[in-house]
């Protein structure tokens, strides 16, 4: 900083010594000229006795000569420079101003005094300049004196500083490297002492190996661990595998004397003494002979004076020695027939299989060729997949054991119950002499299915249906015979389950058209082939529409109209109702949705729909969608629906409520306990099935039946709508005991969508005006 002070100073008094002494000094050469000049040119004219021309030349001299002086006045080295310059400017301009009065040789000494005055002021600048001049040298001087003093300075601090690093930082340093060779060497127990607090970068590297030792020792601990962990859980699976080894096993070490035997060798022989030689290893010289084995035979049987036969094999073990291995034979023949009993049996209820079935049927058809008949029963149980869908598997499990029980205490021990798989059963009959010998046993069993279960402190209702095939020809074959007995178990289930059929030869025309329809309704599915018909429900008081319900239709490519009791059982069966069921609750909801008022529409609900969790979203989505309010929804529910206390099922439809949507117990009074049902849940509205209404008039148990669901309903506080109202008499007798509400042809068949408008438009729809006969088509 001094230096460069140093030189600043130098450098203004450079720029002062040219810009000021040097520059003033000439301009004052200048002024000098020119009055020298103006002198000369006066002296001449005096000569030459032009005296007027000398003096013009004098005039023009003096104005140039003071603005020179001005300029040096200006740039005056010191204040007593520019006081003698201004001085002189102030004696030249008055000269000039007095020129014409003053005669040749006044204006000459005036012109040779400011001569003079100029030579001292011109003295006076350079003797300013001469002064700066040496004060310049004096300052590179000291300058030079200061720049070694300062070049000493820096010297001495740096060997200082080096001195002080020296000391500071090589003894850690050396103590670092040395820990950390030690560590490379593999020595971790070094003392690392580091200044706590300290952020020299020393100390740091000290702290930075404290680290990495202390990090090396926990990896080694945890490498240690792992090991030894390894080593731990390979020995125990080697022990378990050892221990839970079917058969015994010893092994003998190179030395010959016994290292290992297993638990069950020591099950199978007692505990040897270890580290014996064979024939000390058992007190008894019989059991040597265990052990009897030499290299060139690896597999003898043993038998034992205890009558026991064992199957010995012995192997040379790598590195010496050898392992000989026991297996019981009597074990092993017992574990055979386990392996051909499970080949022929079912696991779940423990009754012959499909295997067993074939095999067994080899035998009774060459029995029934020479002696009497013989009889293929096929049974299914009726709703085991509701049963499986809504109360799970394993319930559907005990249920299947429960009716292979039933199955058995209800045939001879001569005659063959199988389990084919799922809930489908099949019985073979022998020594048949008519098919009433058949039908007595097939009714036995549909009474024995259709009795309630009990399976695991819940009722569940089920039953059979049975298809018969029966031996003709006398050239029948096992899976001939099975083929027609499940074409006759398909007529039984379609003419309403709970029942048996023999096979028919017609019958296979049937089945055909059948699968032709599974084929059919799957593609419905996709391609939408449905229409939803609407069918009104007419309020008692007033005979006013109050809403409608929702029935599907299929519409066929080829037959046309399809029922919906023909298709909707099938869609269930094949697990197509989940989609046509949500596509009925999606179109029905748009529907209403558009109806004028607050008409109600009610749409069924399948039991299966309640499996899978997703009915409650699917509902408050289309409820959504379409804009409904969920009051104006009902949701019709059946009876089989509740075969049983499912805490599920009946969650489910505490969650439909919630979303605000009305719940009927349709066609009620068909199911086993139906008067239990409506404890289980708080139904809005309960209908009558439609053949308790079609037997009014008729069987005086239906009106009875009538009056009792109208009064419970009234104490339970829910709607009793009466359904298949047909006739005008049905209707007085209905509105007599009660009903709250009406359905039936009486009114309206169920019609497309677009004919609602039609139907609400109608003058009215009280019973009164309704003649019977005057069905709405
Ligand atoms: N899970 C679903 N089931 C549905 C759906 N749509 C219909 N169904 C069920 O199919 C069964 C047959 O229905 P359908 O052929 O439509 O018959 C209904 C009415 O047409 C019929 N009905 C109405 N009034 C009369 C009458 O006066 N006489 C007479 N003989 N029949 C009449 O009754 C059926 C209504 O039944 P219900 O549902 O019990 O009120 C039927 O079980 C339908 O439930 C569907 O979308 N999903």
């Amino acid at each position: 900083a001094f230096v460069q002070s140093s030189q600043r100073d130098l450098g203004s008094i450079a720029i002062s010594l040219y810009d000021n002494t040097f520059l003033a000094m000439s301009y004052l050469r200048s002024a000098q000229n020119r009055l020298l000049h103006a002198e000369a040119s006066l002296q001449r004219s005096n000569i030459a006795e032009v005296i007027d021309d000398g003096r013009a030349g004098v005039i023009a001299a003096l104005p140039e000569a003071a603005d020179d002086l001005i300029v040096a006045v200006e740039r005056a080295p010191s204040q007593e420079a520019q006081l003698a310059a201004e001085n002189l400017t102030t004696s030249l301009l008055q000269l000039s101003e007095k020129i014409t009065v003053l005669s040749s040789t006044e204006l000459s000494a005036s012109i040779q005094d400011l001569n003079s005055t100029l030579d001292t002021l011109v003295e006076l600048y350079a003797a300013e300049g001469f002064r700066q001049r040496r004060s310049a040298g004096q300052l590179i001087e000291a300058s030079l004196r200061h720049t070694w003093l300062a070049i000493g300075l820096s010297l001495l601090i740096a060997l200082l500083i080096t001195a002080i690093l020296t000391r500071a930082i090589i003894p850690p340093v050396r103590a670092a490297v040395a820990i950390a060779r030690a560590i490379a060497g593999g020595r971790f127990d070094n003392e690392i002492t580091s200044n706590e607090g300290s952020r020299s970068e020393t100390d740091e590297l000290l702290r930075a190996l404290a680290t990495m030792q202390a990090s090396f020792v926990e990896l080694l601990a945890a490498q240690e661990a792992s090991h030894s962990g390894r080593m731990e859980a390979q020995l125990a699976r080697f022990d378990a595998a050892l221990s839970n080894m079917v058969q015994g096993l010893c092994l003998f070490g190179p030395d010959d004397t016994l290292t290992v035997v297993n638990r069950r060798f020591v099950e199978m022989f007692g505990q040897p003494a270890m580290g014996c030689r064979k024939e000390e290893a058992f007190g008894d010289p019989q059991m040597a002979r265990l052990f009897a084995l030499d290299d060139h035979r690896d597999s003898i049987c043993c038998d034992l004076a205890d009558g026991r036969s064992f199957m010995v094999t012995r192997r040379a073990v790598t590195g010496g020695g050898w392992l000989a291995t026991y297996e019981d034979l009597a074990e092993r023949r017992q574990a055979e027939a386990r392996l051909v009993h499970m080949a022929h049996h079912d696991s779940l209820t423990g009754l012959p299989n499909r295997a067993m079935f074939r095999e067994h049927m080899t035998h009774a058809l060459g029995r029934a060729q020479r002696q009497a008949g013989l009889a293929v029963m096929l049974l299914d149980l009726d709703r085991f997949k509701t049963v499986n869908d809504t109360l799970g598997h394993l319930t559907g499990d005990a249920l299947l054991c429960q009716v292979a029980e039933r199955l058995k205490a209800c045939t001879r021990p001569a005659d063959l119950v199988v389990r084919l798989g799922g809930d489908e059963f099949a019985i073979v009959q022998e020594a048949v002499a008519a098919p009433e010998d058949v039908s007595v046993l097939a009714e036995r069993l549909v009474a024995a299915l259709a009795e309630p279960f009990h399976v695991e402190g819940q009722q569940v209702n089920t039953g059979t249906s049975i298809g018969i095939a029966l031996t003709h020809d006398g050239l029948d074959e096992a899976n001939e015979m099975l083929k027609r007995a499940d074409l006759a178990l398909y007529r039984a289930k379609e003419e309403g389950r709970g029942t048996w059929r023999f096979f028919e030869p017609a019958m296979n025309a049937r089945v055909v058209a059948r699968r032709q329809l599974e084929q059919d309704l799957r593609r419905a599915v996709t391609e939408e082939q449905f229409q939803v018909y609407y069918q009104p429900v007419v309020e008692a008081e007033g005979g006013q529409i109050s809403g409608f319900e929702a029935l599907v239709r299929w519409v066929h490519p080829e037959r046309g109209m399809v029922s919906p009791a023909e298709f909707i059982p099938l869609a269930e069966e094949l697990g197509l109702i989940r989609a046509i069921g949500g596509w009925v609750l999606r179109q029905a909801c748009s529907a209403a949705a558009a109806w004028p008022g607050e008409l109600k529409v009610a749409v069924n609900l399948s039991p299966v729909q309640f499996s899978g969790g997703a009915l409650v979203a699917e509902v408050a989505s289309a409820l959504k969608h379409a804009g409904l309010a969920p009051h104006c929804l009902e949701l019709e529910i059946t009876e089989s629906l509740l075969l049983t206390d499912d805490a599920a099922v009946l969650a489910t439809l505490h969650e439909l409520r919630a979303l605000g949507v009305r719940i009927a117990m349709d066609d009620f009074g068909t199911g086993y306990s139906s008067l239990s049902y409506l404890q289980r849940f708080p139904f809005d509205k309960i209908k009558i099935d439609q053949s308790f209404v079609r037997g009014l008039g008729q069987d005086e148990h239906c009106t009875a039946i009538i009056r009792a669901v109208v009064g419970l309903g009234k104490a339970l506080g829910m709607t009793v709508n009466a359904e298949g109202v047909e006739t005008a008499e049905q209707l007085e007798t209905l509105r007599a005991e009660g009903c709250g509400e009406f359905q039936g042809y009486l009114f309206s068949k169920p019609r497309p969508s677009q004919d609602v408008r039609t139907m609400l438009g109608s003058p009215e729809y009280s019973p009164a005006s309704v003649r019977p006969g005057s069905v709405a088509a």
